[in-house]
């Protein structure tokens, strides 16, 4: 069982135009509506491709009622925490070279009670998992070390924990020793507070985030793939694919991962395998295994 935790989930709806001017009036040519936030979406991509996943949400407001009605749809076995703001609505702007434009809300304001009811309902739901996945943004309200602390707490119950998140959440999870981390490459430079402009640079921070208390680091690095930094050694791999729409294909990503193991060269084929296919489909559809088979991914291994 794999258990994912949202603390700020979102109703995310991706609309198609033919050309994005800022100012102007757009008629959309298509608009799908999505259960959405980085956790979420990494429980929908395992459930599509048959691997048992807990979703916990906090499901404020009428929004809260259609994340829960969208992921249900989706199969997927959610753990609702009920809070006091709304869940956010997120829109993404997809152009036909798959150039997106994301609108991302803050989210509603956590009281210290409702932090308090997310983290009760994690600690409350692992007993069977083997990983489990802290993932997105945290909403207003939240302390900063909200991921840190349930890294520090699963952790010790001997639980594998992975992280994606970003800015201050991210650096304190780090200190905090998860199994695996998932940045993207504005991710990982905030992280360690530089550009980092060619593939030895990346593979640098990523050895720092693992001096910090990383046990691995998942770079993702959009078109040019992906990176793979643990106690073993250093991976690159990369697949082609035609951009649709790139959004959750992070978390994609990260599923297929886990999916594989989540460790070594044979998992990050399997994760790049499964970016590549969630790039290729519409609004953030997770791709199911029929999207994933026969993708041609090279794996590299770039040290010694
Ligand atoms: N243009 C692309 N061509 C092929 N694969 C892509 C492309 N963009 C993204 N991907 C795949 O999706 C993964 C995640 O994309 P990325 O943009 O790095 O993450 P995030 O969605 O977290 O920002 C990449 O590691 C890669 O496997
Ligand atoms: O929590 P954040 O960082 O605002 O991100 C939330 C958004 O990220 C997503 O999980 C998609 O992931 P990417 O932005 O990495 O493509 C959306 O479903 C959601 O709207």
């Amino acid at each position: 069982m794999f258990v994912t935790v949202t603390a700020n989930p979102s109703v995310d709806r991706t609309i198609e135009v033919d050309r994005l001017v800022r100012g102007e009036l757009h008629r959309a040519s298509r608009t799908q509506v999505h259960p959405g936030g980085k956790g979420v979406n990494v429980a929908r991509a395992l459930v599509r491709n048959g691997v048992k996943t807990r979703a916990v949400v906090p499901v404020g407001g009428a929004e809260g009622a259609q994340l829960v009605a969208l992921l249900t749809a989706d199969s997927v076995d959610v753990v609702r925490v009920p809070t006091t703001g709304s869940v956010r609505c997120n829109v993404s702007v997809v152009e036909p070279d798959g150039t997106v434009t994301k609108l991302n809300e803050a989210g509603p304001s956590l009281t210290p009670a409702d932090a308090e009811a997310i983290r009760d309902a994690a600690l409350a739901n692992i007993a069977d998992a083997t990983w489990v996945v802290l993932a997105g943004s945290l909403p207003p309200g939240a302390p900063v070390d909200f991921y840190a602390d349930l890294v520090a707490r699963l952790t010790g119950e001997g639980v594998r924990v992975a992280v994606d998140t970003s800015g201050p959440a991210l650096v304190a999870a780090v200190a905090a020793q998860p199994a695996l981390i998932k940045p993207n490459l504005h991710e990982l430079e905030e992280a360690v507070g530089r550009e980092l402009p060619a593939m030895a640079d990346v593979v640098a921070a990523a050895h720092e985030l693992r001096e910090r208390g990383a046990g691995a680091v998942l770079a993702s690095l959009g078109g040019e793939g992906a990176v793979l930094v643990d106690g073993e050694g250093v991976w690159h791999a990369e697949a082609a694919a035609e951009v649709r729409s790139s959004v959750g294909a992070g978390d994609a990503l990260l599923a297929g991962f886990l999916s594989a193991g989540g460790q070594g060269p044979e998992a990050l084929s399997e994760a790049v395998a499964w970016g590549a296919a969630a790039v290729s489909l519409p609004g953030s559809t997770m791709p199911g295994v029929e999207d994933i088979k026969g993708r041609v991914v090279r794996v590299a291994r770039i040290d010694s």
